[in-house]
């Protein structure tokens, strides 16, 4: 089960937390879930580069290689931090996964629409540098979380970082769905 930003999908209402989570929520909760969630949308913003990278080159959305680097990469970090791997190695796969949800909406849309496809194509490996960046964010991100993302109170406080980090940051409906994507599997249990 994820979180909902967008009101009506999937007929659940944003709701903020309940008095009862928050009471139960340990300290500073919140204040570590909304970097999180929002480093989960920084790595969003990679996949319009990553697509625009890849379109037309014969590149494929899915890299399988590059998807068992990031994951061994991210694994060993969280080991060196004293983290939980698998717990991380999770999260990360639906960063993955999000991340294509994008890449393949935004080829669709320039097959579709070949003005749209954007006149500059980056550098592969110079996204990927960011990508890296972000992800080591991340991994400390997911290692200050573990109280927070245990606890009841995770998946309300989850959803109402969403819903701000979507304003902050001007998600389009594209970027909002990929960052429900994104944050499913953020909360354990
Ligand atoms: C972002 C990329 O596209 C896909 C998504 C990945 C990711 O989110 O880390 C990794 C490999 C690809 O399957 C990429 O190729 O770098």
């Amino acid at each position: 089960m994820g979180v909902a930003l967008l009101a009506g999908s999937g007929g659940a209402a944003v709701a903020a937390p309940s008095p009862r989570s928050a009471a139960v929520a340990p300290a500073g909760s919140y204040e570590r879930l909304h970097p999180l969630v929002d480093l989960a949308a920084q790595r969003l913003a990679t996949a319009d580069l990553v697509a625009a990278a890849k379109y037309g080159t014969g590149s494929p959305v899915d890299d399988p290689a590059r998807e068992k680097q990031v994951l061994d990469d991210v694994a060993r970090q969280a080991r060196e931090l004293g983290a939980d791997p698998e717990a991380t190695v999770r999260i990360f796969r639906d960063q993955i996964e999000a991340n294509k949800v994008v890449q393949r909406e935004l080829h669709r849309r320039w097959d579709a629409d070949p003005s749209q496809v954007p006149a500059e194509k980056p550098d592969l490996g110079e996204v990927r540098k960011e990508i890296n960046r972000v992800n080591g964010e991340l991994v400390r991100g997911i290692a200050d979380s573990a109280a927070a993302r245990s606890a009841p109170s995770c998946r309300g406080l989850v959803t109402v970082a969403g819903v701000r980090v979507r304003h902050e940051r001007q998600l389009d409906l594209l970027h909002t769905v990929a960052l429900e994507r994104a944050l499913r599997s953020v909360c354990a249990g």
